[in-house]
């Protein structure tokens, strides 16, 4: 069998178990998990960070899951009066969350968008553990050029102009929402750049 590649974003081990060691030294007690919402607005770097933040953390030893939110919401058609799908997304949200730290995960990297204290709240509700927010913080016009790129592809052919439109729009709201711990400046750098800022910030480097 091909053996699993050695990077990449998944939980390992099971539950841990406390049990004591053939010298009778029992094993370090398995940490609380903690969880970080990546925010921003659309084509900040969210997902493409979340990821390399859960390789770097899973590379250094720590049992850890990514989870992109917007892959926990993407159901059409949306009901009325929650255009974002907000409410399966938590639903979801809840399972999966349990689900990875039932599995071992003790640090849970979400990407995703929170508008307001009360989404934030209601994130932290759902995935059960402390919640950490950092915002990316991008130029928009860099932001728009990564939008280009990101949907130059694209099959429907609107993605590019909501995204485009959406992207100064929700930027305002977060400005106004303060809803971060935390903020870095993701316009300049590689993403491995990024989320090593990402972790000292939030204190997990
Ligand atoms: N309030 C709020 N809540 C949740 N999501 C929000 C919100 N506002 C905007 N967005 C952004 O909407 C985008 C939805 O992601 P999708 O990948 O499913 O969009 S789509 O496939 O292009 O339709 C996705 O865009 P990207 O961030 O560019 O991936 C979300 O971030
Ligand atoms: N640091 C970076 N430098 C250059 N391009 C980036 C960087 N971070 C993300 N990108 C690219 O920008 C686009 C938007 O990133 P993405 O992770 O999809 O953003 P979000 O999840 O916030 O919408 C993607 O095409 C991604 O490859």
């Amino acid at each position: 069998m091909i053996p699993r590649p050695p990077r990449g974003v998944r939980a390992r081990g099971g539950p841990r178990r406390e049990a004591v060691g053939s010298a009778g030294v029992s094993p370090a007690p398995r940490p609380t998990p903690e969880s970080l919402l990546i925010t921003g607005t659309v084509g900040a770097g969210k997902t493409t960070v979340a990821h390399v933040v859960g390789d770097l953390l899973a590379d250094a030893g720590t049992p850890t899951a990514v989870v992109d939110l917007d892959a926990l919401c993407r159901s059409r058609p949306a009901p009325e009066g929650d255009p974002f799908n907000v409410e399966l997304l938590l639903r979801n949200l809840r399972c999966v969350a349990g689900n990875h730290i039932a599995a071992g995960a003790v640090r849970l990297v979400l990407a995703g968008v929170a508008e307001s204290r009360g989404d934030r709240e209601r994130y932290r509700e759902a995935v059960g553990t402390g919640l950490t927010v950092c915002r990316l913080r991008v130029h928009l016009p860099t932001v728009r050029r990564r939008l280009v790129r990101r949907h130059e592809n694209d099959h429907a052919p609107d993605a590019l102009r909501w995204h485009l439109d959406r992207a100064g729009e929700l930027d305002r709201i977060l400005d106004r929402a303060h809803v971060a711990d935390h903020t870095v400046d993701a316009t300049d750098g590689s993403a491995a750049d990024i989320a090593t800022a990402v972790l000292r910030a939030v204190g997990w480097g």
